[in-house]
C-alpha cells in the first residue's frame, strides 16, 4: 500500500516536516536525543562573520592533535600552502611583466623575444606552485589518518577508562555517542584547515598584487567577488536547514531498512508480514526525503542563477570603469589584462573559501563533541593507583553497605552486611530486583558503596587499587560476552596475554584444560576447526553455537582467568538438565584454599549445597544460613525453594513443611486463549 506523502508547511529550524509514516510508527520524526543532534539546529544559526571568528578556537584542537601525531608533516603543509600563495601572486606579477612587454613598443617578433624571460619565470613559477601542490597533497594524505587514528584512540581509551556507573550514566552515554563522529570530523578538518589555509593564503596573494597594480582593482574583485560568496554562504545555509529535515527521514528510513534485514526481527518480518508494511513505510518516507532533495536543489539553482546574475552586473560595472581608465590614459592596457584575471582568480578563491570555512565549521563541531567528551572522561575515570591489596586471599567484608543508581530514588541496596571467605562458595538468591546483581558488581569493584565499607582484607575498596581489586575477580554474568573471534581465544580473553605468550604451548594447554573443566572441549571436537574456529555468525567460514553451548564456554573462560574471587551470576539459565548438574558441580570444585566462589542463580537446585546462602529481599539481606537451616527456618528461602521443587512433584520430601507454598493457577476453563 503506498502511502499518502503530507507536507506540511515548508520546512523550518524548528518545525521539520514530517512524513505519514514517521508520525504512524514513531508518533513523530525520529530525534536522537543525542548531542550532535543539537548541532542541526546550531548550524542554523551559524554566520559567515561568526563562523570566521570562532574558526582558531574551532581547528585549533584539531590541530593541536596533529601537531603531536606529525608535526612535521603539519609544518610541511603550511609550508607548502603559504608557498603556494606566493607563487600564484609571482605569477601574477610576472603575467602583468609579460602583457605590459607585448602590449610595448616594437616589432611583434621584438616584443615577443623580449618577453621571453618573464615567460621562462612564469612557467618556473608555475611548476613551483605544482610542485608544492602535489608535496602539500602527499603531507595532507599523511597526515589525516594519522589525526584520525589518534583521535580514535583517544576516545576508546577514554571510553574504557571511566567508572562503570559513567557508562551507566544517559547524560555520559549522550557524550559518548556525540564523541563518535569527533575521529573522522578530526580527519576531515585537517583537510578543511589546509583547504582554508590554502584559500586565506591565495586570496591575501591576489589582492596584495591588485593593490600594487592598481589601488581601484581590490574594490573591484570584492564587488564581482561578493555576490558569489553571498551566493555560497547562502546555499550552504540552506542545506544545513534541509539537513535538519532530510537527515530525520534518513535516520527513519535506515531504521526501518535495519528492521527489515535483522536477524532477530526476521521471523516475524516473514511470519506476521511485517515485510511488506515495514517496505510501504519505508517506500513513504524515502519519497519524502527525496521530495525534499528536490526542493533543495531547486532553491540551490535560483541562489546560483541570483548570485550569477549580481556578478554579471558587478562584472559589467567594473569592466565599464576599467575601460573609462584605459581610455583616459589613467591604467595601463597590461595591468587591465592582469587585473582581468586576478579577478576571476580571486573571486573563485573567495567562494571556495566560503564553501571550505563552512565545512571547516561543521565537522569542527564533532571534533568539539570528542574534546568535551576526552576531558568528562577524564573525570570520570576510574583512579589509578591506591593501597595494594594482600597477595593471599583471606575475607571480603560489607558492612553496612547502601548503593543507589543516580537515576533511581531507591537504593538498590541498603544495610548490607556480608562476609565471603576464602575457600567457600557463597551464594546470592532473592527475587527479580532484588540487588543480586548489583552486589555482585559491587563485589567487582565496578561500583564503589555510597555508604558503609567494602574491605578486601582489611583495605577498603574505596582506597584500594582498583586495578588489583579488578585484577582478583573473575566475572561471569548471564549475558557475558560472545567475543566475535577464535574458540581458543574466546577462553583465553579471560586472562589476555601479555605479548608473546599469547599463542604459546603452555596457553594452549590451558586452554584445553579450561575446556575439559567445563565440558567445552566437546563443543570445540564438533567444530569445523577446532580450537581456531571463529565464533561470530557475522563472518564467513565461522560457526554458531547455542546458547547453552556458549555458556560452557563462559564457564571456560572463568576457569581459565583463575582469579581469587569468581562471581558467577545466573551461569545455567541456558543449559539442559544434565549439563546444569555438571555446571553447578565444576562452579562449586572452583572454590580453592585462595579462591572463594560467589554464586548467584533463580535455580534453588544450584545453591543447595553453597556453604552459606545470602536471602535478598528489596535490597536488603533477610535471611542468612545454610540451606537446611534456610528450610527449617520456614521464611522466604524455604519458600522459594519449595515453590520450585513443588514443580517437580518433589516439595513434601523437604524439611520446613510448614511454610505455605503457592500453588500454579489453573487457567480458567473458558479462557479464550486456552484452546
Ligand atoms: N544500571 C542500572 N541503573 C539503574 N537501576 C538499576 C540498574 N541496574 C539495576 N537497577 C535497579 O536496581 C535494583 C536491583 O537490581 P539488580 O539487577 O541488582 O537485581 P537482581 O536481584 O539482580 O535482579 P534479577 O534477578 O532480575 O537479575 C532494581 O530495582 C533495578 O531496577
Amino acid at each position: 500500500m503506498r502511502l499518502r506523502v503530507r507536507l506540511l508547511k515548508r520546512p523550518a529550524a524548528a518545525d521539520p516536516a514530517v512524513s505519514e509514516s514517521e508520525r504512524r510508527l514513531f508518533g513523530g520524526p525520529l530525534r536522537y536525543d543525542a548531542g550532535w543532534a543539537n548541532h542541526e539546529y546550531a548550524q542554523l544559526e551559524s554566520r559567515l562573520l561568526t563562523t570566521l571568528r570562532s574558526m582558531p578556537r574551532m581547528a585549533g584542537g584539531t590541530l593541536r592533535l596533529a601537531w603531536d601525531t606529525d608535526r612535521r608533516a603539519l609544518l610541511t603543509v603550511a609550508f607548502a600552502e603559504a608557498g603556494q600563495g606566493v607563487t600564484s601572486a609571482a605569477g601574477l606579477l610576472v603575467l602583468s611583466r609579460v602583457l605590459r612587454t607585448l602590449f610595448g613598443a616594437g616589432s611583434a617578433a621584438d616584443r615577443l623575444h623580449a618577453a621571453l624571460p618573464a615567460l621562462a619565470a612564469g612557467a618556473l613559477v608555475a611548476v613551483l606552485g605544482a610542485v608544492l601542490a602535489s608535496w602539500s597533497t602527499a603531507a595532507a594524505g599523511r597526515l589525516e589518518p594519522k589525526v584520525e587514528r589518534a583521535a580514535h584512540e583517544q576516545y576508546l581509551k577514554a571510553a574504557v577508562e571511566v567508572e562503570l556507573e559513567a557508562i551507566e550514566d544517559g547524560e555520559f552515554r549522550r557524550l559518548l555517542d556525540s564523541a563518535q563522529w569527533g575521529p573522522p570530523s578530526a580527519r576531515r578538518t585537517v583537510g578543511a584547515c589546509v583547504a582554508t589555509l590554502g584559500g586565506l593564503i591565495s586570496l591575501v596573494a591576489t589582492a596584495g598584487v591588485l593593490t600594487v597594480l592598481h589601488p581601484l582593482l581590490l574594490p573591484m574583485l570584492l564587488l564581482i567577488a561578493a555576490p558569489r560568496g553571498w551566493g555560497a554562504m547562502r546555499v550552504a545555509q540552506r542545506r544545513y536547514l534541509s539537513m535538519m529535515t532530510w537527515v530525520e527521514h534518513v535516520r527513519a528510513a535506515r531504521l526501518i531498512g535495519q528492521l527489515l534485514i535483522s536477524r532477530t526481527s526476521a521471523p516475524e518480518v516473514r511470519v506476521h508480514g511485517v515485510g511488506r508494511y515495514l517496505l510501504g513505510h519505508y517506500r513513504n518516507m524515502a519519497e519524502h526525503a527525496e521530495g525534499e532533495a528536490t526542493r533543495l536543489a531547486r532553491d540551490k539553482a535560483a541562489t546560483e542563477l541570483l548570485a550569477a546574475a549580481l556578478s554579471g552586473v558587478a562584472a559589467l560595472v567594473t569592466y565599464t570603469a576599467m575601460g573609462l581608465l584605459i581610455v583616459t590614459g589613467r591604467m595601463d592596457l597590461a595591468v587591465a589584462g592582469t587585473a582581468v584575471i586576478a579577478v576571476r582568480t580571486g573571486s573563485a578563491s573567495l567562494g571556495a573559501l566560503v564553501a571550505t570555512t563552512n565545512t571547516l565549521h561543521e565537522e569542527s563541531l564533532y571534533v568539539r563533541d570528542l574534546e568535551r567528551f576526552v576531558a568528562e572522561a577524564g573525570r570520570r575515570a576510574v583512579p589509578s593507583g591506591g593501597v595494594p591489596l594482600p597477595e593471599r586471599l583471606g575475607t571480603l567484608r560489607l558492612e553496612d553497605v547502601s548503593f543507589r543508581y543516580p537515576d533511581r530514588d531507591e537504593p538498590a541496596l541498603s544495610g548490607v552486611s556480608l562476609t565471603i571467605e576464602a575457600g567457600t562458595v557463597t551464594a546470592l538468591v532473592g527475587e527479580n530486583g532484588s540487588g543480586k546483581s548489583t552486589l555482585v558488581k559491587l563485589l567487582a569493584g565496578l561500583h564503589l558503596p555510597d555508604t558503609g565499607a567494602l574491605t578486601w582484607d582489611g583495605v577498603d575498596v574505596r582506597e584500594a587499587d582498583r586495578e588489583q581489586v579488578f585484577d582478583r575477580v573473575s566475572l561471569l554474568t548471564q549475558d557475558f560476552e560472545r567475543w566475535p573471534v577464535t574458540a581458543r581465544t574466546n577462553i583465553a580473553i579471560g586472562r589476555p596475554a601479555a605479548g608473546g605468550e599469547d599463542g604459546s604451548p603452555e596457553q594452549a594447554a590451558d586452554v584445553a584444560a579450561a575446556a575439559r573443566y567445563a565440558g567445552a572441549d566437546q563443543v570445540v571436537e564438533k567444530l569445523p576447526h577446532g580450537y581456531e574456529t571463529l565464533l561470530a555468525r557475522m563472518f564467513r567460514g565461522a560457526s554458531e553455537l547455542s546458547g547453552g553451548q556458549w555458556q560452557k564456554f563462559g564457564l571456560a573462560r572463568t576457569r581459565f582467568r583463575d582469579a581469587r574471587v569468581l562471581v558467577v551470576d545466573e551461569p545455567t539459565s541456558a543449559l539442559d538438565p544434565e549439563a546444569e548438574i555438571a555446571a553447578f558441580d565444576s562452579i562449586r570444585g572452583l572454590a580453592g584454599p585462595q579462591r572463594a566462589v560467589v554464586l548467584v542463580t533463580h535455580r534453588m537446585s544450584g545453591v543447595r549445597y553453597a556453604d552459606v546462602i545470602y536471602v535478598l529481599h528489596e535490597g536488603r539481606l533477610v535471611e542468612r544460613g545454610s540451606h537446611e537451616e534456610l528450610l527449617a527456618r520456614g521464611g522466604r528461602y524455604a519458600a522459594m525453594f519449595r515453590i520450585q521443587a513443588d514443580q517437580y512433584g518433589d516439595g513434601a520430601k523437604e524439611p520446613g513443611q510448614g511454610v505455605p507454598i503457592p500453588r500454579r493457577a489453573a487457567a480458567p476453563r473458558n479462557d479464550p486463549s486456552v484452546t
